[in-house]
């Protein structure tokens, strides 16, 4: 698998959940994956961070977050306001070129969306997927307005030349509606990729052992889980506008 960015249609969409899915589905196959958040933003010093996060959930993994800022802002903006230094490019290329001479997958979580800047020069994760030659992973919401999200996302990523390997519903609710249903279908649609996982609402909160058993279920095993199609057990509820 080799290095994958997670990035995501935008913040809170459950990169950091889906980020643990992949870790417990990778550990579960007997992999060595390792997690990489090059910037965390919106934490204070001593307060858990994404990476403490896929830990809690996905149990004992190699983490690294290389920089941390406190203002929940984007990268760039809150390293300015912080008066600390920048992270470079350079920097987040090398440590993940390190993690993966041992560690393999190496996932690196973005921060908020694809173009969000890490740095006054205009750095992007897609900056840094291209630099590493890595594919990427979309996360999305589930509900209305997240086709053009999606494919707005995936537009970026071919623009760029890279691979989309495909997209995961960060949180898929108990209940859902109309447009949530249809966005099964219509999700691989507007990616030009296809749907690898759904995590339904409230997974983010369950306990390790829980977590673990579960999250291969929710993944497409390209994305190291055992769901062939992920949608499957969700799209009987769709019939209702046909
Ligand atoms: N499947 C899920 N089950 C329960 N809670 C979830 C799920 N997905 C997301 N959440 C919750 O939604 C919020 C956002 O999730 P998460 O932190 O994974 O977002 P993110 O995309 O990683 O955001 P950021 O850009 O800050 O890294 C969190 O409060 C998280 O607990
Ligand atoms: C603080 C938040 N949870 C993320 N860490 C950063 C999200 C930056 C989003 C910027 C934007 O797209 O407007
Ligand atoms: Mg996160």
């Amino acid at each position: 698998m080799g290095v994958v960015v997670i990035t995501g249609t935008g913040t809170d969409v459950g990169k950091t959940v889906v980020t643990a899915a992949l870790v417990a589905g990778a550990l579960g196959a007997d992999r060595t994956p390792a997690v990489v958040k090059p910037v965390q933003t919106g934490v204070g010093p001593g307060q858990p961070g994404d990476v403490d996060d896929v830990r809690r959930l996905a149990g004992p993994v190699t983490v690294r977050e290389l920089a941390r800022y406190p203002d929940p802002l984007a990268p760039a903006t809150a390293a300015a306001r912080s008066g600390l230094a920048e992270t470079r490019p350079a920097e987040i290329v090398a440590a993940v070129a390190e993690l993966a001479r041992h560690h393999d997958p190496v996932f690196i979580e973005g921060a908020g969306g694809l173009l969000v800047r890490f740095d006054s020069v205009g750095t992007t994760l897609a900056d840094i997927a291209v630099a590493l030659a890595a594919p990427v992973v979309i996360v999305a919401r589930a509900g209305l307005g997240t086709l053009n999200e999606t494919a707005l996302t995936s537009e970026a990523l071919r623009a760029r030349a890279l691979t989309c390997l495909g997209v995961v519903i960060g949180e898929w609710p108990a209940e859902p509606d109309l447009a949530a249903r249809h966005n099964l279908v219509d999700l691989p649609a507007a990616a030009g990729a296809p749907l690898l996982g759904v995590l339904p609402a409230g997974s983010g909160a369950l306990s390790t052992s829980d977590f673990v058993l579960r999250a291969p279920d929710w993944l497409h095993p390209d994305l190291g889980g055992r769901a062939i199609d992920p949608a499957a057990g969700l799209l009987t509820t769709v019939g209702d506008r046909r």
